[in-house]
């Protein structure tokens, strides 16, 4: 497991136990494919994909609490604070491919503001594990509203599944669009005020 998440390019980073025992699993699945493992394009592969899985699932060794409250301030302003065109890309834990897409998130402070750049790193920490996308739009949602206790808080998530698109199904357009809300956003109008903010990205 990747244990500092600063720059994911240096190889010390990853953990060498971890990587020798996912590449030679990825070895023993690359020959299960039919392929030849010791041809020149694929000598490097096993630990290639060894490390690009750490990497896609690295939100393990992240605490998403801790983000938010590295960040915290003292603020009277008691507006709707929205961030929205996030991109995601996370696990579908089913198959293991990737889906992707957007989140959108707001919240109203209760005297606890958070720095912006936060709430997207909370969406990566969740977003890079093995998921689902409701449980990746509610711990989001539940995360921002323990660390801050706000009046409300919003996510929306409107993603893609390779697992619906690459085989299964293969449907290439369906977007899946999921929401969680607290609080204020529970009520029809704040809910639909943060709906018109972020309407344009909504399909
Ligand atoms: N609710 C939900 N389902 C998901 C998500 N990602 C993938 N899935 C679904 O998980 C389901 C797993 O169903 P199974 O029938 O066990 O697997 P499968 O035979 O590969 O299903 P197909 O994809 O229909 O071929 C599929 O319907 C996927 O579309 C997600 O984020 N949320
Ligand atoms: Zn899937």
């Amino acid at each position: 497991m990747i244990k500092e998440i600063k720059s994911y390019e240096k190889i010390e980073q990853y953990d060498t136990e971890i990587t020798e025992a996912l590449a030679d699993n990825y070895k023993v699945i690359i020959e299960n494919l039919g392929e030849d493992v010791t041809r020149e394009g694929l000598q490097k592969t096993p630990e290639r994909a060894a490390k690009a899985m750490q990497y896609l699932t690295h939100g393990y060794g992240l605490d998403p609490l801790e983000i938010l409250k590295s960040a915290m301030f003292t603020e009277d302003h008691k507006q709707m604070i929205v961030v929205k065109d996030i991109e995601v890309y996370s696990m579908c834990e089913h198959h293991m491919l990737p889906f992707f897409g957007k989140a959108h998130v707001a919240y109203i402070p209760n005297g606890k503001i958070v720095g912006l750049s936060k709430i997207p790193r909370v969406v990566d920490a969740f977003a890079r594990r093995m998921q689902v996308q409701e449980r990746l739009t509610d711990q989001i949602k539940n995360c921002i509203q323990e660390a801050l206790n706000p009046f409300g808080v919003a996510v929306v998530i409107e993603a893609q599944h390779m697992c619906m698109q690459m085989r299964g199904i293969q449907k290439q357009n369906s977007v899946t669009t999921t929401s969680s809300f607290t609080g204020a956003f529970e009520k029809d109008k704040t809910r639909k005020e943060f709906i018109s903010l972020v309407s344009n990205k909504l399909s």
